[in-house]
């Protein structure tokens, strides 16, 4: 039996309700947190799932009702980062002390501000799924959908049984789940390849099949990987020219017709990530005295058209 008999989905939006339903899909007890308009939907008519290989209507439950989290054992962190902070704050009083969270999130800088805000044991994962909402109760899932999980400090016995207790827990739900040593590594490769996509994505509202088509824009993507390249390694994280390209030419072939998160969030005139994105190439290249155009433009660009939404 699993030790993570209570899970919560911490954000019912696209990666929240492709995994929290592939586990309710699997039989697991899993209660969606969503806003209000979205849990009553759920509850009412239950999650639509409109993936690759299936299309099915599952049942469960969800609520905007943070209280029961009391009773957690696993809760999977999908909300988008710049609602990281107040999210932990807000369940910190409420989660009991065994209960392990797993941040589904993207960008390098989300397990730390959450471990800085809660005492409870919490894993970074690295996401490749391509997922968006088509109204309250849709998922709509453009390819793949695996994980990657491990800890930023040395794994220690007991994070390995967490670790593996987590990935049987995916894995026997029909989600492709390792644990890796390198998981820095990891989040860095699939934080580069947000660097490259998600902003351009959200200026063109294109589809990354789209995107690649055009030349030019093959261009920005190449320019974008050679300075965040250049980060990294400053950062101490070795990624090669052809390990970039590699990572980069694998999202556009396994999730064509996908835009990114950035573009649903700027579709729905929400705030981005931007800021934990091309934002945090930016600001580390100021830190290091190192010029950056590619990344600056595409985040000067979303800084515009967000501002361009609030006014
Ligand atoms: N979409 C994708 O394909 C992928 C996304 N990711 C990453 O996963 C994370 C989640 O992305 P995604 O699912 O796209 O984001 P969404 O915006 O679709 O989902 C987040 C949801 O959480 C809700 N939320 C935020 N705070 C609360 C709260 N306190 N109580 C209840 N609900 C709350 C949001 O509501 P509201 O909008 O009203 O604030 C929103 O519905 C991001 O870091 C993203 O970069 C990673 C891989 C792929
Ligand atoms: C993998 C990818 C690029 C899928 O869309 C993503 O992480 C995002 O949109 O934020």
């Amino acid at each position: 039996m699993s030790k993570y008999q209570k899970i919560y989905v911490l954000g019912a939006g696209a990666v929240g309700c492709f995994f929290g339903g592939m586990l309710a899909r699997a039989k697991h007890d899993v209660t969606l947190i969503a806003r209000v308009d979205r849990a009553e939907a759920i509850n009412e008519l239950g999650l639509e799932m409109d993936c690759k290989s299936f299309q099915e209507v599952i049942k469960v439950k969800a609520s905007s009702d943070l209280s029961l989290l009391r009773d957690a054992d696993l809760v999977l962190l999908s909300v988008k980062s710049p609602d990281t902070e107040k999210t932990i704050q807000d369940i910190a009083s409420v989660l009991p002390s065994h209960a392990v969270i797993l941040s589904l999130q993207n960008g390098v800088a989300n397990t730390q501000i959450a471990s800085g805000l809660i005492s409870n044991p919490i894993y970074p994962a690295v996401v490749y799924v391509a997922a968006g909402m088509n109204g309250h109760r849709t998922m709509k899932h453009h390819g793949r959908g695996e994980l990657l999980v491990g800890s930023l400090q040395e794994i220690t016995p007991p994070d390995q049984e967490k670790l593996a207790g987590i990935c049987a827990l995916f894995e026997s739900s029909g989600i492709p789940c390792a644990i890796t040593a390198q998981i820095k590594r990891d989040m860095w490769l699939k934080f580069l390849v947000n660097c490259s996509y998600n902003g351009i994505s959200g200026i063109g509202q294109i589809t990354y099949g789209e995107m690649v088509r055009v030349p030019e824009i093959i261009q920005q993507i190449d320019g974008i990987t050679h300075e965040f390249i250049k980060i990294a390694a400053l950062e101490g994280v070795l990624i090669s020219e052809a390990e970039g390209r590699e990572a980069n030419e694998l999202i556009a072939s396994t999730m064509v017709t996908q835009r990114s998160s950035t573009a649903q969030d700027l579709a729905r005139g929400k705030k981005t990530e931007i800021d934990f994105l091309n934002g945090y190439i930016v600001q580390l290249a100021k830190k290091y005295g190192v010029e950056v155009p590619y990344n600056q433009s595409v985040y000067a660009l979303i800084k515009m058209l967000e501002r361009a939404q609030h006014n």
